[in-house]
């Protein structure tokens, strides 16, 4: 086994049955919300080496076993490296509606009831998929699963920074132009490696998508300190932050945070991945709820660091020592920092509430 999915098996293995403290099966049923959760990045080891069955000059493996394997990282930039090849493994809209499908569905048996999902269209477009072909499988598929699942879908379109500004310019304009920019998309967002990528350089694009009404939840904090933080916050006009991990060593920085309701989209299993934090028990959770940040928790690319949602809800019950009540706030906490609108926001707050007083009621 892995380090990661050893660390994550560690809160995440399924317990004694009979144990009254075990919080995986409420978990398991809690309504929740996915804010910060990668499109390709969530596909299934099912999905994946269907794809790479598909696409036999690929050098992602055909066997789901084998993707354990492939699936542990020496650091952030092997992670990218092979996350770039299983993008290269999405050919056509329909492995894109195919994907998006997928993903919607193991979202719903996790009881998800929002997601945010984070798509890189820059790097299909690039690859050859036409845009307007991108766009309507994207959006067959969040309507098929909302109706079949009744799970919302909402998208975030991120920069793939290293990309460079060329990767901005066709992100934003995927983003605004009125003949492609789809329903579902309600974010635009930043995401790959930091170092050797500062942030300032995209207020422009940012600038752009922000006055065509879209959020801003650049990635920030992952793997550089906290001025790349300060930097998505001044520049780039953050209302979320993905990650942000190392705002942990930087107390103005924490308290910019809480006063302003800025969230931290954090992702506990996916930063031991990607060795960005050594071990869980010093990852910076804590000191974030301490100093009073809006936290919220988040699975990032859950196949590939061996977790899913559930498994981070359970990962944070360990770390912040919460019981039912602790996980249902959290839950909230996600609902509070999402871009739903505020019927949408009562309606799964209500729905949350009423599963944790059923769950307690003696
Ligand atoms: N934990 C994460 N932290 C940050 N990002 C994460 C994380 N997980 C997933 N991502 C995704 O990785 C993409 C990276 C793609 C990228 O860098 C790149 C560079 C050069 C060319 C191309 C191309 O497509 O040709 C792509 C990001 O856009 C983001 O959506
Ligand atoms: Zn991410």
């Amino acid at each position: 086994m892995t380090d990661h999915i050893a660390a994550a098996g560690s809160a995440g293995t399924p317990k004694d049955p009979q144990d009254p403290h075990d919080l995986h099966p409420f978990i398991a049923g809690l309504p929740k919300a996915e804010l910060h959760v990668h499109h390709v990045g969530s596909a299934s080891p099912r999905i994946v080496s269907e794809l790479a069955a598909r696409h036999p000059d690929s050098r992602v493996p055909t066997d789901p076993e084998a993707l354990v394997d492939y699936f542990t990282f020496t650091d952030f930039a092997h992670f990218i490296e092979v996350y770039l090849s299983v993008v290269d493994l999405i050919r056509t809209p329909e492995d894109v509606r195919l994907l998006t499908y997928e993903v919607a569905r193991d979202l719903a048996r996790q009881q998800v009831r929002y997601a945010e999902l984070t798509i890189t269209p820059f790097s299909s477009t690039r690859r050859g998929i036409d845009a307007r072909g991108f766009m309507d499988a994207i959006e067959d598929a969040r309507k098929a699963a909302e109706a079949e699942f009744g799970t919302v879908l909402r998208w975030c379109f991120d920069i793939p920074g290293e990309a460079g500004l060329e990767s901005a310019e066709e992100t934003v304009r995927l983003a605004t132009d009125d003949r492609l920019r789809p329903e579902g998309l309600v974010s635009f967002g930043l995401g790959g490696p930091e170092i050797g990528v500062p942030r300032p350089q995209f207020k422009p694009y940012f600038d752009r998508a922000i006055a065509a009404g879209l959020r801003s939840v650049p990635h920030a904090g992952e793997t550089t300190g906290p001025e790349t933080v300060w930097d998505a916050l001044t520049h780039l006009g953050a209302e979320r932050i993905g990650h942000g991990t190392s705002s942990a060593q930087d107390p103005k920085l924490l308290e910019h945070l809480a006063e302003n309701r800025i969230a931290l989209e954090v992702c506990p299993t996916s930063n031991i991945a990607t060795r960005a934090v050594r071990t869980l028990d010093e990852h910076p959770i804590r000191e974030f709820v301490r100093a009073g940040v809006l936290v919220t928790v988040n699975s990032d690319d859950p196949p590939m660091f061996g977790t899913d949602l559930n498994n981070e809800y359970a990962v944070a019950a360990r770390l912040l020592e919460l019981d039912e009540r602790g996980l249902a706030a959290l839950a909230h906490s996600a609902v509070d920092a999402s871009f739903l609108d505020e019927p949408g926001k009562a309606r799964i707050k209500a729905e949350i509430d009423a599963y944790t007083a059923a769950w307690l009621a003696p």
